[in-house]
């Protein structure tokens, strides 16, 4: 790592809620590190305790024990007006903004920087337009708030968060609300955004495979309070990851990076060749019916798959008749209809 020192760390840090008086911690000892040009995403269960951490890492919730340094000053020690041009916070849930256009609520975001009553310099103006073009906000700018779709409010405060111009930015479930083109769209442009600008983005989420492909670190937070941290990758094969989200009758498979719903041992097996995508696809159809897939040929039930005149074609290859068929559904049927093919 060539950069100095995180934006943003954690000392033995508590997190956690006051009920009734008494503290109740969701997590303790967490040293964090989040370094500049990275992009960290949080993953954890309903009810982990993401949106606990972000709170509290946002000073927006006190810690029950332990220190947060931003850029190696206490949280504690810095005002809020000076963390507001350190940290920008985007929250999931609906904000109160008034009767406020799009336009103007992206335009609060340099409120660190000119005051409540303040006016737009052309750098404050500089930075809006930026955020604007970087979100895709252009033609929502004039519609109020109330007016905007989830995601499209999503992607205005996203765009208030970078007029903000912040070295630090956390987000709350980005995602939560948009359609899976925008999703995969908002995490490129937050990982694009962190390497560009070398800001240091940290974002929870429940995109378990979109985390996987787009993030520097993850951030895994399991049911019993233990955080691990990691390159997405080290995390899938140590097992890291299929236990933060280890549910009766699921499984994760290493080789597609996916969760599946885990079956009854097929009571047949197949093995299946040729083309990558088709044998992808089929392996898909032929699995929820409960068949298992043969890592070698010496089963009865051989299956290539080719294209023959750009269409594919699956060819049995120890059937009794030389049979060959044109879809998965008309190989589910035969499959369907035989026990061994
Ligand atoms: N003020 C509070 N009073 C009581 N319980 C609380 C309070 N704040 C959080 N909790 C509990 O702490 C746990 C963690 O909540 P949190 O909202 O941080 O989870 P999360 O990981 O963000 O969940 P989700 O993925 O469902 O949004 C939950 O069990 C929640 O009920």
């Amino acid at each position: 790592m060539n950069d100095k020192f995180p934006y943003l760390a954690t000392e033995n840090l508590a997190i956690g809620y006051r009920s009734k008086g008494l503290p109740k911690t969701i997590s303790d000892k967490l040293n964090l590190k989040l370094w500049p040009g990275n992009l960290v995403c949080l993953l954890g269960s309903n009810g982990s305790g993401k949106s606990t951490l972000m709170r509290t890492l946002a000073g927006l919730q006190p810690a029950l024990a332990g220190e947060i340094y931003v850029k190696q000053q206490s949280l504690s020690d810095i005002k809020p007006e000076h963390l507001a041009r350190q940290l920008s916070l985007v929250l999931t849930e609906r904000v109160e903004v008034g009767n406020l256009t799009a336009l103007e609520t992206i335009n609060l975001g340099r409120t660190p920087y000119t005051g409540w009553l303040g006016r737009l310099d052309n750098t404050d103006k500089e930075k809006i337009e930026q955020a604007v073009y970087f979100t895709d906000v252009s033609a929502l700018l004039d519609k109020r708030i109330h007016q905007l779709s989830d995601g499209e409010r999503q992607k205005v405060m996203l765009a208030r968060a970078l007029a903000q111009d912040t070295d630090i930015i956390l987000l709350d479930e980005p995602t939560a609300h948009l359609d899976l083109p925008n999703r995969i769209e908002m995490m490129d442009l937050l990982h694009t955004l962190a390497r560009k600008t070398k800001k240091a983005i940290l974002l929870s989420t429940h995109e378990l495979d979109l985390a996987l492909q787009t993030a520097d670190h993850l951030w895994l937070l399991k049911h019993d309070g233990q955080l691990v941290t990691g390159v997405p990758e080290d995390l899938v094969l140590n097992g890291s990851f299929e236990s933060a989200f280890s549910k009766e009758g699921f499984s994760f498979d290493k080789t597609s990076g996916t969760f599946s719903i885990r079956k009854a041992p097929g009571f047949l097996s197949l093995y299946l060749e040729g083309d990558e995508n088709l044998v992808l696809w089929t392996k898909r159809a032929v699995k929820r019916e409960g068949w298992e897939i043969s890592l070698t040929p010496n089963t009865q039930n051989q299956i290539r798959t080719i294209e023959e005149n750009g269409m594919p074609v699956w060819e049995l290859l120890n059937s009794q008749e030389a049979l060959k068929l044109t879809s998965i559904e008309a190989l589910l049927h035969h499959l369907e209809s035989k026990t061994s093919i």
